[in-house]
């Protein structure tokens, strides 16, 4: 009975893996833009579903090394690729061929990425990014950047959530959401990726998507910078905690949906960023609250940190919408104003006392 059940389950998953690929097969291929950690573990992902997936780096001597290798060994070293993945050379030529294009470059570099792809893609190829973070400076959320450079017609999606690079490659179990104004780009896009080990959830809240993803990465230096000063759990949790409370209010003054922020991209993301040392933010803060200086502590790392790039931007917005982001203030004067970490923590806990919850006024 038990080998009958399990020879049906089996039957089953063949089925469901047979019918993605095969829809996977009519669409035509990837083109993944930033041959980084995060750009090839998502290559890789959408590639393990039978979908042709290119991958291009603008570093060409890296690229010739994984043609060679059938890995990304600076990123993701001992995981090989799968057949479907090919890395390119002409980005042009892929350009015009691809029937979609996904974005996986560090923020300060988004803009220029869009500007390279704008004069050659087809008018209506979709455009999706794995990028987290804000516009440099402006601090515009990137799919108004998007809008704005692309124009109207290409449909854009967002991808955000808790997920480690090295994980996802790995093959370990794994769920994101993907988020789109545009309902069929965002179930397609999902299905790219979706397999029994990645489980991918479709949204229409963009802003509340990426605003999530961008907060997270400065409230994982607050934790890293906490733990670093040997502050404990339960400054951690509180960190976390509070933290989220920030989010919400940006989020809220910003129109995006509430709910969003309890989700994978939102709580999620920030739960993994705050606590797990395979996260760059937060490596960032522990370098920072164990001494190192803030120059120190970036060349340590010596990795992409977006939570260094956004903490200003974050500021920016939260004083456009005149709202309270006390952590992320204290990151910016940790980061940028040379304030000493431990000043910062003192200044946290000195503020005015407050009720977390009032009571409905009738
Ligand atoms: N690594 C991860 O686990 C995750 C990363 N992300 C986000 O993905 C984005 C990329 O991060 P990673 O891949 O981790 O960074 P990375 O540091 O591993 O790689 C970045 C890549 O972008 C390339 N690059 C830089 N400027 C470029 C340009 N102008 N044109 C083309 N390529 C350029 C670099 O050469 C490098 O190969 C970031 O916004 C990050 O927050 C999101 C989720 C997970
Ligand atoms: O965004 C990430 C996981 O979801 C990666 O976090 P770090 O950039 O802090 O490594």
């Amino acid at each position: 009975m038990r080998d009958k059940l399990k020879k049906q389950e089996q039957k089953r998953r063949i089925n469901i893996q047979e019918t993605a690929v095969s829809e996977q097969a009519n669409l035509l291929p990837t083109l993944v833009l930033g041959a980084g950690a995060w750009g090839t573990a998502l290559a890789m992902a959408m590639a393990r579903n039978g979908h042709e997936t290119w991958l291009w780096g603008r570093d060409k001597l890296h690229c010739a090394e994984m043609q060679t290798s059938r890995e990304n060994a600076k990123y993701l070293p001992g995981i090989a690729f799968p057949d479907a993945l090919s890395v390119v050379d002409d980005v042009h030529k892929a350009l015009q061929n691809c029937g979609h294009v996904l974005i996986s470059v560090p923020s300060k570099a988004f803009v220029e990425s869009l500007q390279m792809i704008k004069p050659v893609l087809a008018a209506t190829t979709p455009v999706s990014w794995a990028t987290k973070g804000l516009a440099p400076d402006t601090g515009e959320l990137l799919y108004d950047v998007a809008r704005s450079v692309l124009g109207e017609n290409h449909p854009l999606a967002v991808i955000s959530g808790p997920s480690f690079a090295a994980e996802v490659a790995a093959n370990l179990p794994t769920a994101f959401t993907v988020a789109s104004e545009d309902g069929d780009f965002a179930k397609q896009l999902a299905g790219l990726f979706h397999s029994p080990t990645l489980r991918v959830y479709t949204t229409y809240d963009v802003l509340g998507v990426q605003i999530g993803g961008t907060v997270k990465n400065v409230l994982a230096i607050s934790a890293g910078i906490s733990d670093g000063l040997g502050y404990g759990a339960n400054a951690r949790a509180a960190l976390i905690t509070r933290g989220m409370a920030e989010i919400r209010r940006l989020a809220a003054a910003l129109g995006a949906e509430t709910e969003t922020l309890f989700g994978l991209s939102g709580i999620g993301d920030l739960i993994l960023t705050c606590t797990d040392d395979q996260s760059r933010n937060r490596q960032l803060g522990l370098a920072i609250g164990r001494g190192l200086s803030v120059d120190d502590a970036v060349k340590f790392v010596g990795k992409t940190v977006e939570g260094m790039h956004a903490a200003r931007e974050v500021m920016l917005r939260a004083r456009q919408a005149d709202i309270e982001m006390p952590i992320v203030e204290q990151v910016c004067k940790i980061l940028f104003e040379g304030y000493d970490p431990r000043e910062s923590v003192q200044a946290l806990l000195c503020r005015e006392q407050k009720a977390e919850l009032t009571p409905p006024v009738n």
